[in-house]
């Protein structure tokens, strides 16, 4: 069944709630075939005034895991990894419990402690103290391992920077190959993202982007410039660099079928509830989205200092949709920004 037409209004309406909460700009990019629909609002640089525009890159946090999650069902297709193997099997330290499989860490059910929990309780000190910090995979997953599990591995979802932290060691130890190329040659390359990047440890984006600003805790203080950072912290779970163009570029091969043969797209789109109301699920480093008219749309939601993303599209990869808000620590707005979903695959604004 065709899809409604975006609702470019309520998707700019729904930016400029986003502002009246902090946010200091929203941009999103909906694409369809040869069509595109573009809104900016707000400012990409407050202290020059730079007015946003939605060509601008921007850091796009866990949107990343679908990408290793890409790199890492190839690697399952080529035959270099089993998806239900001990995760043991493909690492050069072991994680403290032979059960964890490959599949527990895609699909965050292996229980592995999730250590920013810790790193960024006090948010902007916890930034300062990693935003120029070059973490080894291994000093990442041993901060979680010095943690006890949250659960027996494969008894629960429980969502965890660590699961992906591990994958990107797995790449690395299987192919000895940096994920960098793995995503350059894999990803990047074929699909001719442009804009995409990994350039972790290096602290600046090139060509044309948006500043991010990350909210205090205590909200009365001003915003902090939180868009220099390694993003060591994350890696392979959060620090891919992109714009919408090329998320939409990005996600609409993957449904389609451009990146990964049948059976492992298969695997990644076997979704699981992770909410009580059943609408929003997870598959092997993608979620899941009912939204307010039934589609159901696949992709990621990302959050990294000073930088809010949705990157979704539809079952076919027919219609995308890429959002950002440059402010991070702000609940309210990244709640208010998953309306864009709304807005843009149902074409109606949630009442
Ligand atoms: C949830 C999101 N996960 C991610 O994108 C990963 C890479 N980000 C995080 O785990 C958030 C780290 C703290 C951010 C900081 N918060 C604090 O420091 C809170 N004390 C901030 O908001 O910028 C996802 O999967 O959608």
């Amino acid at each position: 069944p065709a899809l409604p037409a975006p609702d470019v209004a309520a998707v700019a309406a729904v930016h400029r709630t986003a502002l009246s909460q902090g946010a200091p700009g929203a941009l999103t990019r909906i694409d369809e075939g040869p069509r595109s629909y573009r809104v900016a609002t707000g400012e990409a640089d407050t202290a020059a005034h730079t007015p946003m525009d939605t060509g601008r890159r921007f850091r796009v946090g866990s949107v990343s895991k679908t990408f290793t999650s890409v790199v890492l069902l190839q690697l399952v297709a080529e035959g270099k990894v089993d998806l239900d193997a001990p995760a043991n099997r493909y690492l050069p330290e072991p994680l403290p419990d032979e059960r964890i499989t490959v599949r527990h860490l895609l699909s965050h059910r292996s229980g592995l402690y999730d250590y920013t929990n810790d790193m960024f309780y006090n948010t902007v000190p916890g930034f300062e103290a990693v935003r120029n910090k070059v973490f080894s995979y291994q000093e990442l997953i041993d901060l979680s391992t010095a943690r006890p599990l949250n659960n027996t591995p494969g008894a629960a979802y429980s969502y965890s920077n660590t699961n992906f932290v591990a994958l990107g060691a797995i790449v690395e130890h299987v192919t000895g190959t940096p994920v960098a190329t793995h995503y350059q040659e894999r990803i990047f390359t074929p699909l001719r993202l442009k804009h995409t990047s990994y350039v972790h440890p290096r602290t600046t984006i090139s060509g044309s982007y948006a500043r991010g600003y990350l909210r205090q805790d205590d909200t009365t203080l001003p915003l902090v410039d939180s868009t220099e950072q390694t993003v060591s912290w994350a890696q392979s779970a959060g620090a891919v660099i992109s714009n919408a163009k090329d998320l939409n570029r990005f996600f609409s091969a993957l449904l389609s079928g451009k990146l990964l043969p049948e059976e492992q797209l298969r695997e990644m789109t076997t979704m699981v509830p992770v909410t009580a109301d059943g609408k929003q699920s997870y598959g092997l480093g993608l979620r899941g989205r009912t939204l307010s008219c039934g589609t159901t749309v696949y992709g990621h939601t990302g959050t990294v200092q000073g930088y809010y993303t949705y990157a979704f599209t539809t079952s076919d990869g027919r219609r995308s949709m890429a959002s950002l808000a440059n402010t991070s620590n702000n609940g309210t707005v990244n709640t208010t920004l998953g309306a864009t979903l709304d807005a843009s695959f149902c074409g109606t604004d949630p009442a």
